[in-house]
């Protein structure tokens, strides 16, 4: 039979999930506990019990991800994670979990302002965004006369926005309702159901079949079962 490396997370008795602790609902690391919260640490401890290993969590950020990923820093990267097809050309994917889409969010009061890609790029609009992940390669796409603006603090972005540093930021929808949610009255998901463009978040696994045919089974039971709905609605709903 074939080496995996399914093989050697068994025998070594730990998953390593490469996670950026910064994006809520999905990761977010506690600095004072150190501990990770969020829909795909729930769903890492999920697939750690399934193959019976613990996980150990990496950390990374979206700018060092595709270096930590080709270093081997980790097993699978996990926490909202979108398919990309530089990625792809890297590692696998799982299949994908949720489908996504870039979205403006503003302030509640400029929420009608901003609902086109005509209407955010224009000069004097500050479009805010986080470097390394899809929203940079969006917004770089997209905005070519409006500012932009490099924030790198993807926890405290939304309040740069809040405060009137910023006028919006385009990222995935399932961020903007929950930041709205975050922020109420102050902060509004200009519109969610129908975001600019298409992605799927997805797990990123290392060269190996046996793993991803692993994740892949694990997520369709998961389905099936009930319990990926379970954990889900605790972070989207
Ligand atoms: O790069 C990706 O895959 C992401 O979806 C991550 C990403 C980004 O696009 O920058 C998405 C939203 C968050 O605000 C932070 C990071």
């Amino acid at each position: 039979q074939q080496a995996s490396r399914l093989d050697d997370i068994v025998k070594r008795g730990t998953l390593r999930v490469g996670m950026t602790g910064d994006y809520l609902p999905f990761t977010s690391l506690d600095k004072a506990t150190q501990k990770y919260r969020g829909f795909d640490v729930d769903m890492a401890e999920a697939l750690g019990k399934a193959i019976g290993v613990k996980v150990e969590y990496v950390q990374t950020a979206w700018p060092q991800l595709m270096k930590d990923f080709e270093a081997d820093n980790f097993d699978i990267a996990m926490g909202g994670i979108s398919i990309t097809l530089d990625r792809q050309k890297k590692g696998l994917f799982s299949t994908p979990v949720m489908r996504e889409g870039k979205t403006p969010i503003a302030r509640c009061a400029d929420k009608g302002k901003y609902e086109t890609l005509a209407e955010i790029d224009k000069p004097g609009t500050r479009v805010i965004v986080n470097p390394g992940g899809t929203n940079e390669r969006f917004a770089r796409a997209h905005v070519k006369n409006a500012e932009i603006k490099i924030y790198n603090d993807n926890v405290t972005i939304f309040d740069e926005i809040a405060k009137g540093d910023a006028d919006l930021m385009m990222t995935d929808a399932s961020e903007t309702r929950y930041q709205q949610k975050l922020h109420p009255g102050v902060l509004c998901a200009v519109h969610p159901d129908q975001p600019f463009d298409f992605a799927e978040k997805a797990y990123w696994i290392q060269r190996d079949v046996a793993l991803k045919d692993f994740v892949d089974e694990w997520l369709h039971i998961a389905t099936e079962d009930g319990s990926f709905k379970k954990i889900y609605s605790a972070w989207f709903e």
